[in-house]
């Protein structure tokens, strides 16, 4: 059985016309019963035009189980908007995808590569709260089963500190002042506050860094993975042979942690 095309979908239906960063390509799923489903979130350092959510599709049509569903994002980039835009257009996406395909979700993979790790992050942070304060999105944080991270932004004060030369991104897409710097990293988020009470409900978070990232060193991936252990998190770390920065999404050494990963969705 082929599996069906891939489809465009915009996520703010009640703008008109839709944004085009405003849109997500689906892969659905060829089950009718609810299966999983991987989703992307490119990274590019909030606003390079080249790397969009296309960067998502090797991973989806070489990795992903034949009757899974699909999904890679795309967002508003930077300077044309500034934080908290990226993070809300990631969310709005994932709301529309629950709402268009839910029936057919029942976990939910997210991953995010670099500036998209921050989000995917950011993301899982946001959600839990809102279920926390009693809000509707229930339905789409209980489904997201496991967050992995690949060559990871986490804390953007200590990521200008290492590499000078990048606060000129992060101030194009956090503003100058390094307190919002602080104040959005995944960082300094309360870990220990989001937890959930009884362990298997939380999502399982995986930190995955490429031994030959020519742009990150380990430093960033080390910190979060220190914050979420004292935190109660436990999260898993992976170094591993990826090639540089932007072909580790592309790399065999990423798609074996991702199929073992997959292997623990099925068994949920
Ligand atoms: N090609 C990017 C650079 C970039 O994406 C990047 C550079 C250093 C560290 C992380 C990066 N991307 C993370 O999303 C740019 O044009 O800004």
């Amino acid at each position: 059985m082929s599996s069906p095309s891939p489809i465009t979908a915009f996520y703010t239906p009640t703008i008109l016309p839709p944004h085009p960063q405003q849109s997500l390509t689906i892969f659905p799923c060829s089950s009718t019963t609810p299966v999983p489903w991987v989703v992307y979130i490119h990274g590019g350092a909030w606003r390079d035009p080249q790397q969009t959510k296309d960067m998502g599709i090797p991973i989806l049509q070489q990795s992903l189980p034949a009757t899974w569903g699909g999904a890679t994002l795309d967002y508003r980039l930077s300077p044309a908007v500034q934080h908290p835009a990226h993070l809300d257009d990631v969310l709005a996406a994932l709301k529309s995808l629950v709402s268009e395909h839910g029936q057919f979700i029942s976990h939910i993979l997210i991953i995010g590569h670099s500036a998209g790790a921050c989000i995917a992050l950011q993301v899982l942070a946001t959600l839990i709260a809102e279920r926390k304060a009693g809000g509707t999105s229930t339905h789409l944080c209980d489904r997201i089963k496991i967050v992995v991270g690949v060559e990871g932004i986490y804390d953007l004060v200590e990521l200008g500190n290492e590499y000078p030369p990048y606060k000129g991104f992060i101030s194009d897409a956090f503003g100058e002042d390094e307190e919002l710097w602080d104040e959005a990293s995944p960082s300094s988020i309360q870990w220990r506050e989001l937890l959930a009470d009884d362990f298997r409900l939380n999502a399982k978070i995986v930190l995955v860094q490429s031994a030959g990232d020519q742009l990150l060193s380990m430093n960033q991936t080390n910190a979060m993975q220190s914050i979420l252990d004292n935190a109660g998190w436990n999260p898993e770390v992976k170094v591993i042979n990826g090639g540089s920065h932007d072909a580790t999404v592309e790399s065999k050494a990423l798609f074996d942690i991702l199929r073992d990963l997959y292997k623990y969705l099925d068994d949920l």
